[in-house]
């Protein structure tokens, strides 16, 4: 399989050097103009396809990034002696800060706002910085070649070849966790954090790449074209950029290609067949529309889903699960201080937990313990706080008051002293969690959710989760998410959270939404979590069945109190979690947060 593989990729790069060889010595100066133009604006496309393709914002201010890449290369070629390639790099540098200070709206705004707002800025640029003027227009001084692409021909192979190596290095970090962390927080910001990655840090890192970017694609137009003029950098421009880049799928080499060549060719065609030019933008427009209604993958995506369409999960039927070897447990089990007093140090303990949503108080100085080693229930009618105990625990919600502490240590105390750690760091401390609505990102292999999860780095790592994955009964690490069904995923999720290493595993209803086999399944494997694992597990549920299975204790809560605590059955027998459930005359009703005290 991987020798038929390999074979198939040197075919295609024999193909592909071909292809632009013989482009480059057939056709004449002024089409080979137009190619390495093609080739420059493929190389933009790249960009948006990092920022929007990849990390799903909105941001239309390519030709901006681009223009400051252009600009300082000039400057730098005109007023040093610095080799051009240096002046090329130099010149995507200068982009990176800009490029992160357009990324700091996207912390605050999504969808349309930040598309107004990049677009608002690459206008602003266009007008203070680039309509006064590229160095050497005044003095029609332009930009000179390097010896070794001075002819258009050579210019062309250079264009292309940055294009390859950028696609090169973006399809590398695609494999990594930060490649994995711009899907993922396309997909949820929640999920991400909860991963352990900061949402801040990823978004600006999507976006210095990005202007990184289009940065070299501008000082390469630097090279090709001598003097840049600003008509080259408005805010139109990066918006026709941006719809073919959406539309051709420009998170893949060969969307970002034809996304390229139609922005050159397109309106060429439309010259040479005597139509306006300005059609292309509406085309554009009008393709991309069509690409969204399909997904977000565009053109070059649904070709790759048709032509290499992705492995199905191998499937599971009766989830026998291979013992996880000694080695195994000892490696997933965090290592604890070995005194009398640590060993009995519950790994999560909450006390006085107290949230209000203005005036409804959602948590009610609430304590709760969970034991090494077991699995903790928390039940409770709909509205009851369970969600909200675990937002508080993992650091989404802030509570008005209270304590948590983790292994022993505090992790957040209100009043006197306040430690608020957000829920990245919680994460990389050793809480993991899974959400409701299961997050468990559909953009990435399984490999790909570990290596985000921190359980791929080292080679021990890579053996270690994919025992787990076995032991759980999960398919493969290649497998890409979206193609598994809802309880698979679930499992995926679990094990990916338990590669990491935690202290403490909390699951928000993982049988929602399962059929009740599924459902048993799932039971089975969390009730065995503790004794094959070695961690300690929070179950939220409101299958009461799977809480009778697994749990070795059980809290309840009703609006936001703690009702009762003990055994499964005791607490399943209680009166007061009976009515709760059941509901009654002499239901308490929720009280305002100023009545609490
Ligand atoms: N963001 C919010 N703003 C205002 N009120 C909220 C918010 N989130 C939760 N609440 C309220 O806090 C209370 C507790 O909600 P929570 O989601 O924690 O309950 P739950 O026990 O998890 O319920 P369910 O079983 O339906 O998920 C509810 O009254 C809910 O309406």
């Amino acid at each position: 399989m991987k020798h038929a593989d390999h074979r198939k990729g040197y075919i295609r790069t024999i193909t592909a050097v071909s292809i632009v060889g013989a482009l480059g010595l057939l056709l004449s100066n002024y089409w080979l103009f137009l190619a390495t133009s093609a080739a420059i604006a493929a190389l933009i496309s790249l960009s948006v396809g990092v920022v929007y393709g990849r990390a799903g914002m909105v941001a239309l201010c390519p030709m901006a990034f681009a223009g400051i890449g252009g600009w300082t290369t000039g400057w730098l070629n005109l007023h040093t002696n610095l080799p051009f390639l240096a002046d090329v790099v130099i010149g995507a540098l200068a982009a990176v800060p800009v490029g992160i200070a357009m990324g700091l709206p996207a912390l605050r705004l999504r969808g349309l706002n930040l598309a107004a707002a990049t677009l608002a800025f690459g206008g602003a640029f266009a007008v203070v910085a680039f309509d006064r003027g590229f160095p050497g227009a005044a003095e029609h001084k332009p930009v000179e070649r390097p010896i070794f692409a001075s002819s258009e021909t050579l210019y062309f192979f250079l264009a292309v070849l940055m294009l390859v190596v950028v696609s090169g290095l973006l399809n590398r970090a695609a494999r990594t966790a930060i490649g994995a962390s711009w899907m993922a927080v396309r997909d949820s910001e929640r999920a991400t954090a909860a991963l352990g990655h900061s949402v801040v840090a990823t978004k600006l890192l999507a976006f210095a790449v990005s202007a990184f970017i289009a940065g070299v694609g501008g000082a390469l137009l630097a090279g090709q074209l001598g003097i840049l003029s600003g008509n080259a950098f408005q805010p139109f421009t990066s918006m026709v950029i941006f719809t073919a880049a959406v539309a051709f799928g420009a998170a893949h080499l060969e969307g970002a290609i034809l996304a390229g060549a139609a922005t050159v060719f397109v309106p060429e065609i439309l010259r040479l067949i005597e139509l306006p030019q300005d059609i292309a933008p509406a085309l554009f427009a009008v393709a991309a529309l069509q690409a969204l209604a399909g997904g977000e993958a565009g053109l070059a995506g649904a070709l790759r889903a048709k032509w290499r369409p992705a492995p199905m999960a191998a499937a599971h039927p009766d989830r026998t699960y291979p013992v996880p070897s000694p080695a195994l447990l000892a490696a997933v089990t965090r290592p604890r201080r070995v005194t009398d007093n640590s060993l009995r140090t519950p790994p999560l303990e909450v006390r006085d937990i107290t949230v209000a949503y203005g005036r409804v108080v959602a948590l009610d100085g609430v304590n709760l313990r969970v034991q090494s080693a077991t699995v903790h229930g928390l039940i409770g009618p709909n509205g009851a706080g369970k969600s909200t105990l675990i937002d508080v625990i993992s650091g989404f919600v802030s509570p008005t008051r209270g304590q948590i502490y983790l292994d022993g240590r505090v992790l957040f105390d209100v009043p006197p002293l306040s430690k608020d750690l957000p829920p990245h760091r919680r994460a990389r401390k050793g809480i993991r969690r899974s959400f409701q609505q299961g997050r468990v990102s559909p953009s990435l292999t399984i490999d790909q959710y570990l290596r985000l999860s921190g359980a791929r780095g080292s080679s021990d790592d890579r053996r270690l989760s994919d025992e787990i994955l076995a032991a759980l009964g999960c398919p493969a690490a290649s497998t890409p998410i979206g193609t598994l069904d809802v309880g698979t995923r679930r499992l995926v999720g679990v094990a990916t959270t338990l590669a990491s290493r935690p202290s403490i595993v909390m699951l928000d209803e993982p049988a929602a939404g399962l059929a009740t086999e599924e459902s048993a399944r799932l039971a089975n494997v969390i009730r065995e979590l503790p004794e094959r694992f070695g961690c300690a597990v929070l179950l939220v549920e409101h299958d009461v069945k799977m809480i009778a299975v697994c749990c070795d204790e059980v809290t309840a809560l009703d609006f936001g109190r703690v009702i009762a605590h003990g055994t499964p059955r005791s607490v399943l027998r209680n009166p007061k979690v009976l009515r709760a459930y059941l509901g009654g005359v002499d239901q308490p009703s929720r009280r305002p947060a100023a009545e609490v005290n």
